[in-house]
């Protein structure tokens, strides 16, 4: 053997060597490390109940956009906490149930690190209007509680609605991955200025909250204005909560207006279907802030309401709600309140998704257009009561009795609050649920808390892991043929001569 074969032969054999090693380099010194899952757990305290959720994402990844999602949901049993003003100490207590749920979920090791935050909405803040002191004794009750679970207790605080709303719009951008901006949409970004973030409606019991971002800048109404910088992007957002125009309190007004023209105790209630029978205190009707103002001397104590059915009454009765007589902006929604016009898709969720949802109106393949809602809504309205009652004797009655007239009012809040028309009305797309995780501030109020969401896009790895190990293995095929070829060409195997001659 001459000495150049040696060498070759040896350089060969030194080259596959090192392919292998560099592959087995890439594979084991590149693989992603066991996932190290942290954990988070938010109560939504809203004025109908309380949910507790909790959430999880990779503790690597964490200012990534896009990683956090809903594990659990737990629904807490009874009413929301400001149902417990006449005995604040259970307040706390209720939560026990759902707060075992979440040890159960999240592994023991990790209870201490978990943060756990409560935010109330709606119910808290009308209560907290009313009787300051029964607002603090609950939240004080609900503490406590609290701070006597395996968590790390964070804070139990009622939330403004312009965090409610604005919470809300992070959570579904974030879910929509709206914020995350890859190569292509970056460019196009950059070559047409569009919003590529989608709006966000929510509708509760107790209030209402719009938020979007408007396409001109206008500093019209200061206070409906929001400034985010988030993954690098400035963002200014339009933002407004409607309290006492959530749907349960929405209908206490409707009531409260009804009963200042009733000469009797009794009521005929276009909203409600026929056939169907609810007696209210008028006490109670009148405890609210929302109707507190139209309270007067009744000559009964007691509202005797009897269905009607009939949607186009119960739309001109609710439409009364909704003040549009004087705005002193360009432009208002209702009652004053200034308005942007409306700009790109929205997302509506919570009792816009529930209602919808019932109504079999929130298909995406193929949304339903305004007049066919209307037409649903309509005929779901004509329906006796105890034909409805015995088709969805699955569903809680509260929620059953109530479908018409908040189809009725979900419309007028849209149409006439909002001034959504047919033509832009395909644009609402009406979410419960985001991949996992539900729809609603809660998430958006975690990712803020715990500064998950980055001002700055995060420097990122210009390659994946998967790529890498691509380039890896193909540059190391390459070299060894090339190798392998050059092998060939000096040594010149007898079989081959020929042809390479
Ligand atoms: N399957 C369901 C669930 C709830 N609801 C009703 O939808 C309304 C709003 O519920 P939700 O969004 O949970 O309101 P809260 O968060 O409790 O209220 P807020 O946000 O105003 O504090 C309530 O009247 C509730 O009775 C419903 O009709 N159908
Ligand atoms: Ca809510």
């Amino acid at each position: 053997m001459s000495w150049t074969r040696k060498i070759l032969l040896i350089l060969g054999f030194l080259s596959t060597l090192a392919v292998i090693a560099l592959i087995a380099v890439a594979v084991t010194q590149n693989k992603p490390l066991p996932k190290n899952i942290k954990y988070g757990i938010v109560l939504d305290a809203g004025s109908s109940h309380t949910n507790l959720y909790v959430y999880e994402w990779p503790a690597e990844k964490e200012n990534d956009t896009g990683v956090v999602q809903q594990v659990e949901v737990c629904k807490v049993e009874g009413p929301g906490i400001s149902g417990y003003s006449h005995a604040t100490e259970k307040a706390g207590p209720s939560l026990a149930q759902c707060l075992r749920q979440a040890e159960y979920v999240i592994p023991s090791k990790q209870h201490q690190e978990t943060p756990i935050y409560l935010g109330a909405t709606a119910g808290m803040r009308l209560l907290s209007l009313e009787n300051k002191n029964a607002a603090d004794k609950v939240l004080s009750s609900v503490e406590k509680t609290l701070r006597s679970a395996p968590f790390n207790f964070q804070g139990a605080r009622i939330i403004s609605g312009q965090e409610e709303g604005a919470y809300g719009w992070i959570t579904i951008n974030y879910l929509l991955g709206n914020f995350k901006q890859s190569g292509w949409k970056k460019l196009l970004h950059s070559l047409k200025s569009i919003s590529e973030t989608s709006g966000a409606l929510d509708l509760g019991g107790a209030s209402t909250q719009i938020t979007f971002v408007p396409n001109e800048l206008s500093s019209e109404s200061p206070e409906n204005l929001l400034y985010f910088r988030l993954y690098g992007k400035d963002y200014l957002v339009y933002t407004h909560s409607f309290l006492c125009y959530g749907k349960d309190q929405a209908l206490q007004q409707k009531l409260a207006e009804d009963l200042q023209t009733m000469e009797n105790s009794s009521l005929l209630d276009p909203c409600f279907h026929q056939g169907y029978q609810r007696t209210i205190n008028i006490s109670d009707l009148f405890k609210t802030p929302c109707t507190s103002a139209k309270k007067k001397q009744f000559p009964f104590s007691q509202l005797y309401v009897q269905g009607e059915g009939d949607y186009q009454k119960c739309r001109r009765n609710v439409q009364k709600l909704f003040n549009k007589t004087n705005c002193p902006y360009s432009s208002c929604s209702f009652n004053g309140i200034y308005l942007p016009p409306l700009q790109g898709d929205f997302g509506a969720f919570s009792a816009f998704y529930f209602v919808m949802n019932f109504l079999n109106l929130t298909s995406e393949q193929s949304p339903a257009a305004l007049d066919k809602v209307a037409a649903t809504v309509e005929s779901f309205c004509a329906r006796p009561w105890h034909e409805v009652k015995t088709a969805y004797h699955q569903i809680k009655e509260k929620y059953l009795s109530e479908y018409c007239f908040s189809g009725a009012y979900i419309l007028s809040l849209l149409e006439n609050g909002y001034d959504f028309t047919e033509n832009n009305w395909q644009r609402i797309h009406f979410l419960g649920k985001i991949g996992s995780s539900d729809a609603g501030w809660t998430l958006g109020y975690m990712l803020n808390l715990t500064n998950m969401i980055p001002a700055e896009e995060p420097a990122v790895p210009p390659l994946s892991y998967g790529s890498y190990v691509g380039l890896m293995v193909l540059c190391s095929l390459v070299l060894a043929s090339v190798l392998l070829f050059a092998w060939l060409l000096f040594h010149k195997p007898k079989c081959l001569q020929k042809g390479i001659v």
